[in-house]
């Protein structure tokens, strides 16, 4: 155990900083001084560079100056959404105690710690994306526990997975902030190094991973006796996890999370599979270049509320492999289309994010104007709900879920005012009428100047002192003055104050009560506010369940609308699902290239059939570059998973069998960080696939062997082929320049060959972006590179080299079987001591019988 540093020689408010800032070495530490947050020494430093704010120097403490930086307190919420991006973290330490109460500073206490995978303001959250905080457990024999959880959503999510899953995982979960125990191995440390990109990592205390306390916090939390409800009792590794998530998030919020009622275990096999690269490559939420737009997830959301982005963006990044849940999304669509979602958006647009509200009443952290918010959401949720009341299927929960908790929006309405101030501590929160006191005591400020005139001219009258007069002075508070000449008239119940050489001042009880009414009114009426406000956040905690539902179908009735609007506006169909293996596409189109195509307005986009099924279950896909082969097959994969989500698609007709993951192969970016070439990252990626891939798998793979040589990059691509084909059996779309694989379908019979059309029309290349059957008969590469402005000596060089290729190789041509499978191994023939040893019966020998063997054995093997 450290020693406790000595403090004694530094002032007393350096002592208590010291003392605070000892329970939180690696957070920067606000400290609050009146208007400002004061950071000192080191931490000073960080955020002086961090936030380019001045250095400053505040007198000495230990015989050394300390060094400073502040901000203010009002503009604190910026300060921290820069360090929050930074990927730093931030103790709020605030002045509790009462001013004079105690000797020395006021009492000062860290009421809670902002993280960036706990945060909660809406400020310093994004709008359509959750902070995700996540805690990987390293359990025994490789196995990993994991819980993750958005304080804003209020559900925990449970995983247990292998070691080599876990880069996986942390790009699904895409957490904002990783936690781990301080007990990890260095070699998993420097796994999650690795791992975590740009996410900050924490550290926490080995004791709080622990499989027993995680399960007693888990139960304590969804209030059970069992966690078999959810499927979730016997996931060790993921309860020691959950166990040190929960206590981290609380020890960020500084209090329990009340709210996080929902429990859910991600399970392999629940959700269709869509790696990192699938994600990455079909460019789902952002841009191969890093960019928010243009993205599937861009063009699909077109939500009123942050709340539906949301969901819709989990809708499309976790699909599930069960119909159930797409083909309900999928009716309810179908009704809304009917004209209805235009009415919901509407009463949709402005609603506050009633989500995030309600996690912040859970945390008592709920600002007033939120809860005005509030109270108009819920006004809109009761007219949704009206508007979607009657409806089958999905919209029936969903106009349940969308009555609001009764009693609460009145009680809203009578406690705040419509226009509340935007903190309570300046109080004007509390609607009149809501509570006598507060009301008395704001009479009392408005009235002040009233009653004193009113005083004062029955004290003249009661007393006949024609010039007396009530005043205040904000040292002797409220007083009567009455002029020397005057005092014989001055009545009995009058106590002197304080003379003065033409006068004195008195005072009387009435004027002292009304003083000491008057003089605390205000400090009084704050105090007040703050309580009745208090008493409101109780009284909310009851609805917090109702209301986290209500916000859930708020935000699936804005999702849904959304993709209604979206089937209409871009004319997309209605899918079906089969139950035998098979994707039939009629006139599918890429969403994404189309609406591009709308927008420069440059030409229509050329819809394309796509046939796959038990028969033929791989297209080998040939065409010039810029031909369309990439649009194609990154269409068909987007139209899978726009209908696993439950959305229409961008087809005539679309018919689909089940799909377990949809992998990708496509391009090739160097991934210098992990120092992985190209070619090693194309292989690497190949090889997972290859791996993982399923008969229920749509496999994209694009051009897969141009990293090398010619012959090795034919030679690999036609062995990955060829296991795709015969062991995988994956729907496998194939797009390839190698002439060479146009030959598989002829010895794999269900390959198939297509190719994109294209014509030239005198030197010039027209492409016709059409996927027509058979192989491509050239690929136009010399052409396409004339298109793209190349010099045209450089192009004229080309077309004599390439003739004399083709020569070359039409004369040396010699038959080699590309498909050919390898000649199976040798098997040697086993050595005399391979076929004792197999004659052995370990069970059969006696210890002397077994000590023989060996020597035998061991005579044997001697040469
Ligand atoms: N079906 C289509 N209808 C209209 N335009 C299309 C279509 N498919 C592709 N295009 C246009 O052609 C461009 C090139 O398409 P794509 O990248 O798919 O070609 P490619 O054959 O994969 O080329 P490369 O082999 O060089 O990768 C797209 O950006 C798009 O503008």
């Amino acid at each position: 155990m450290s020693a406790v540093p000595d403090l004694s020689a530094h002032t007393p408010m350096m002592q208590q900083y010291l003392a605070l800032k000892a329970g939180y070495p690696e957070t920067l530490v606000f400290y609050r001084m009146g208007d400002f947050y004061e950071l000192f020494y080191d931490d000073a430093e960080k955020a002086a560079r961090l936030l380019d704010i001045t250095l400053t120097r505040r007198g000495m403490s230990a015989g050394e100056p300390v060094v400073m930086a502040g901000v203010p307190f009002h503009s604190v919420e910026g300060y921290l959404a820069r360090l929050i991006r930074c990927g730093e973290s931030v103790a709020i330490c605030e002045q509790v105690g009462e001013v004079g109460a105690t000797k020395g500073p006021v009492e000062r206490k860290v009421i809670r710690v902002v993280t960036p995978g706990t945060l909660t303001d809406s400020e310093l959250l994004h709008e359509k994306s959750e902070a995700v905080l996540l805690a990987v457990h390293q359990g025994p024999r490789h196995r990993l526990g994991l819980a993750w959880l958005s304080v804003t959503q209020g559900a925990l999510h449970l995983a247990e997975c292998d070691g080599d899953e876990l880069a996986d995982w942390i790009v699904r979960v895409a957490p904002s902030e990783l936690l781990h125990s301080a007990d990890v191995t260095p070699a998993f440390r420097d796994r999650l190094q690795l791992l975590r990109g740009s996410t900050p990592l924490a550290q926490r205390p080995g004791f709080q991973f622990d499989t027993g306390l995680g399960q007693r916090k888990l139960l304590e939390q969804m209030r059970s006796a069992s966690l078999a409800a959810w499927g979730a009792d016997e996931l060790p590794c993921a309860h020691a996890a959950a166990g040190a998530l929960l206590a981290y998030a609380e020890h960020t919020q500084g209090r329990a999370l009340s709210h996080v009622q929902q429990l859910q275990v991600v399970r392999d096999g629940e959700r269709i599979e869509l790696p990192p690269a699938t994600r990455r490559n079909l460019e789902l939420v952002q841009t191969l270049r890093g960019e928010d737009s243009p993205t599937l997830f861009s063009l699909l959301d077109t939500c009123m509320t942050g709340m539906g982005s949301r969901m819709l963006k989990s809708w499309l990044l976790e699909p599930l492999r069960d119909r159930s849940v797409p083909t309900q999304r999928l009716e309810a669509i179908g009704g809304l289309r009917e004209g209805l979602f235009q009415k919901l958006r509407n009463e949709l647009k402005g609603v506050s994010d009633v989500e995030r509200i309600t996690a912040r009443i859970a945390l008592r952290q709920v600002r007033p104007r939120e809860l005005v918010g509030l109270r108009w959401a819920l006004a809109k949720a009761q007219q949704l709900s009206m508007l979607v009341e009657g409806l089958p299927g999905l919209l029936a929960t969903t106009a349940r879920d969308l009555q609001p908790p009764p009693g609460c929006a009145e009680r809203l309405i009578h406690t705040l005012r419509e226009d509340p101030s935007a903190l309570v501590r300046d109080g004007g929160v509390i609607a009149t009428g809501h509570d006598a006191e507060l009301d008395e005591l704001r009479a009392i400020q408005d009235n002040c100047d009233g009653f004193l005139l009113e005083l004062e001219a029955r004290e003249r009258a009661r007393s006949g002192i024609g010039n007396l007069r009530v005043q205040y002075n904000k040292v002797h508070g409220f007083y009567i003055e009455v002029s020397q000449g005057q005092l014989e008239k001055v009545p009995d119940d009058y106590k002197r104050r304080q003379t003065l050489k033409n006068a004195e001042r008195f005072i009387t009880p009435e004027l002292k009560a009304f003083e000491d009414k008057a003089l605390s009114a205000q400090e009084r009426a704050l105090a007040r506010e703050k309580w009745l406000y208090e008493q409101l956040l109780d009284a909310l905690q009851e609805h917090v369940p109702a209301l986290a539902r209500l916000a859930r179908a708020l935000a699936g009735t804005d999702a849904l609308c959304a993709l209604a609007e979206r089937s209409l506006t871009l004319d997309w169909c209605r899918p079906q699902f089969m139950k035998e293996p098979g994707i039939e596409i009629t006139q599918g189109r890429h969403p994404v290239v189309e609406a591009r195509l709308a927008e420069t307005s440059a030409g229509a986009f050329i819809p394309n059939d796509t046939r796959l099924g038990p028969k033929q279950r791989m297209q080998v896909i040939t065409g010039p570059n810029m031909g369309g082969k990439s649009t194609y097959m990154r269409q068909v994969a987007l139209i899978c998973l726009l209908a696993a989500m439950g959305s229409y698609v961008p087809a005539q007709a679309c018919r689909l069998g089940p799909l377990d993951a949809i992998h990708t192969r496509i391009g090739a970016a160097d991934d210098l960080a992990n120092a992985q070439s190209t070619f090693m990252l194309e292989m690497t990626e190949a090889a997972q696939i290859l791996h993982s891939a399923t008969a229920q798998s749509l496999v994209l793979m694009d051009e897969i062997g141009r990293g090398t040589s010619t012959f090795d990059g034919l030679a690999l691509a036609s062995g990955i082929a060829a296991h795709l084909h015969d062991r995988t059996q994956a729907f496998t779309l194939f797009a390839t320049h190698y002439f060479e694989l146009t030959e598989f379908p002829a010895k794999h019979h269900c390959a198939v060959n297509v190719h994109v059309g294209a014509t030239e029309s005198g030197a010039d290349i027209v492409f016709l972006h059409e996927i027509q059957p058979g192989p491509a008969s050239r690929s136009y590469g010399i052409q396409v590179a004339r298109l793209a402005g190349m010099p045209t000596g450089v192009v004229n060089h080309a077309r004599h080299a390439l003739a004399a290729l083709e020569k070359h190789q039409e004369q040396s041509r010699e038959q080699v079987d590309l498909f050919a499978p390898p000649p199976a191994a040798d098997v040697p023939a086993p050595s005399k001591a391979e076929a004792a040893l197999a004659a052995l019966d370990p069970d059969a020998l006696s210890p002397r019988d077994a000590l023989d063997a060996l020597y035998q054995l061991k005579k044997l093997v001697q040469p």
